[in-house]
């Protein structure tokens, strides 16, 4: 049986009471819009879980099935997508967590995508260009994207923002997702914030005809996971994907025991630095994006006191092991973006003859990959602090 051929049957067993549906008349779009999440990771999982609970309680807004791309991989002999789709758990990347059992597991990524209205991309952003790849033109060419990526594509031609990435390569407009959003607490729906950035495309087909600012409310907005819904796609996007330095650094001055003055130290020239590094290079993000949104200054927060990344530089600090090692170690294939990322913003500083403007991320990138003793970071950034 194909993770197609369930389908009927669960839209079956899941027709909500009508007393679920707080769908006005004016939301109702011709033919409900089909969400796919592409990635079934930690954060993959976690918000195809949101996603689908959404569509459950809005069924005249939101096709009843939430595909889930997942990238097959066998635990202790089963399929990954077998075990999701059976006992309703990803046991290797959201253990503990019941999925509404309307998420279903695809292991073929076109099939996963084929017919949906929006596409939700999920995965840690080393894998989106062979993920992209097998998607080109093979997807609804009226659909919509947003990126839920952490991360940046660094190449010899300059610096994109993955939404841009996904837009280029696809064809399709793309916003984004980004906030204080650590997955396993959203996953047990403790409250949080997040941000929603899109912008209306030139091509936009009509209200109840296609995706636009209020659908991505109805879509994302729970209870639990509040949403604010703005415009800056490039600012949300820099900010979740420059957070994953400084928060490698954070973790050396918690594995260092210097204290919480020392990480606010980093932390606050880290947000100067994203601060600078957008106004630099993505002209048209606004500043208020990093100070105001969750995306922004919040999620830097979280990510700094409880979040992978910084883990990961604790552990190494503590365990005076590399990077790599530390992730195997902590994260069961889970991935610490800010490893990738922190080479990529290094790479593209360097090349335009600004990294001396960004003394932490530069310091981040030698002690990460050039053995620098963490120990003497403070003489790094003090001295570059001073320089504008
Ligand atoms: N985890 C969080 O708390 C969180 C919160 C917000 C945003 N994010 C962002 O979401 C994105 C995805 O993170 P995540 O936590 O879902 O993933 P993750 O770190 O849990 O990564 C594991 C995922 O990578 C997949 N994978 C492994 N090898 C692959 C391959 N060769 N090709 C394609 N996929 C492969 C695995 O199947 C799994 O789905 C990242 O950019 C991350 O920064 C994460
Ligand atoms: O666990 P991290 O460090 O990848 O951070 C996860 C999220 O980006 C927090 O919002």
């Amino acid at each position: 049986m194909t993770a197609f051929d369930r389908l009927s049957n669960i839209s079956n067993v899941l027709a909500p009471p009508a007393s679920c549906s707080t769908v006005q008349s004016e939301d109702i779009p011709e033919k409900p819009y089909k969400a796919t999440v592409v990635g079934s990771g930690n954060w993959g999982s976690t918000i195809a879980k949101v996603v689908a609970e959404n569509c459950i309680e809005r069924p005249q807004e939101f096709d009843q099935t939430v595909c889930m791309w997942v990238f097959e991989e066998r635990i202790k002999g089963e399929k990954l997508t077998e075990i999701i789709n059976t006992r309703h758990e990803n046991v290797k990347y959201l253990p503990g967590i019941l999925l509404p059992a309307n998420v279903v597991a695809v292991p073929d990524i076109v099939e996963a995508c084929k017919d949906a209205d929006i596409i939700i991309f999920n995965i840690p952003h080393q894998f989106l260009g062979n993920i992209l790849r097998q998607l080109k033109g093979k997807v609804n060419p009226n659909a919509r994207a947003i990126s839920c990526l952490k991360g940046l594509n660094v190449s010899r031609e300059g610096c994109d923002v993955l939404a841009d990435v996904i837009s280029r390569e696809l064809g399709i407009n793309c916003g984004a997702l980004s906030g204080a959003n650590l997955a396993p607490e959203v996953a047990q729906c403790k409250w949080s914030e997040t941000t929603v950035a899109y912008h209306t495309p030139a091509d936009f087909r009509g209200k109840g005809k296609d995706i636009d600012k209020k659908v991505l409310k109805h879509l994302f907005h729970r209870p639990y996971f509040h949403v604010h819904v703005i415009d800056d796609v490039s600012g949300i996007s820099l900010a979740g994907a420059l957070k994953n330095v400084v928060a490698m650094a954070a973790g050396f001055v918690d594995g260092l025991g210097w204290g919480n003055n020392a990480k606010s130290a980093v932390m606050r020239l880290g947000l100067r630095e994203m601060i600078h590094f957008a106004k630099l290079y993505f002209p048209e993000c606004e500043e208020r994006t990093f100070t105001e949104e969750s995306a922004g200054v919040a999620d830097l927060i979280t990510t700094c006191f409880g979040g992978r990344n910084v883990r990961v530089g604790k552990y190494m600090a503590e365990h005076h092991v590399p990077a790599e090692d530390a992730e195997k170690v902590l994260l069961n294939g889970q991935s610490c973006q800010g490893i990738f990322t922190t080479k990529e913003v290094y790479e593209f500083l360097s090349q335009r003859d600004t990294i001396d403007e960004f003394p932490l991320f530069h310091v981040t990138y030698d002690i990460i990959y050039n053995g620098f003793p963490m120990e003497k970071l403070p003489e790094r950034i003090e001295r570059g602090d001073e320089k504008y």
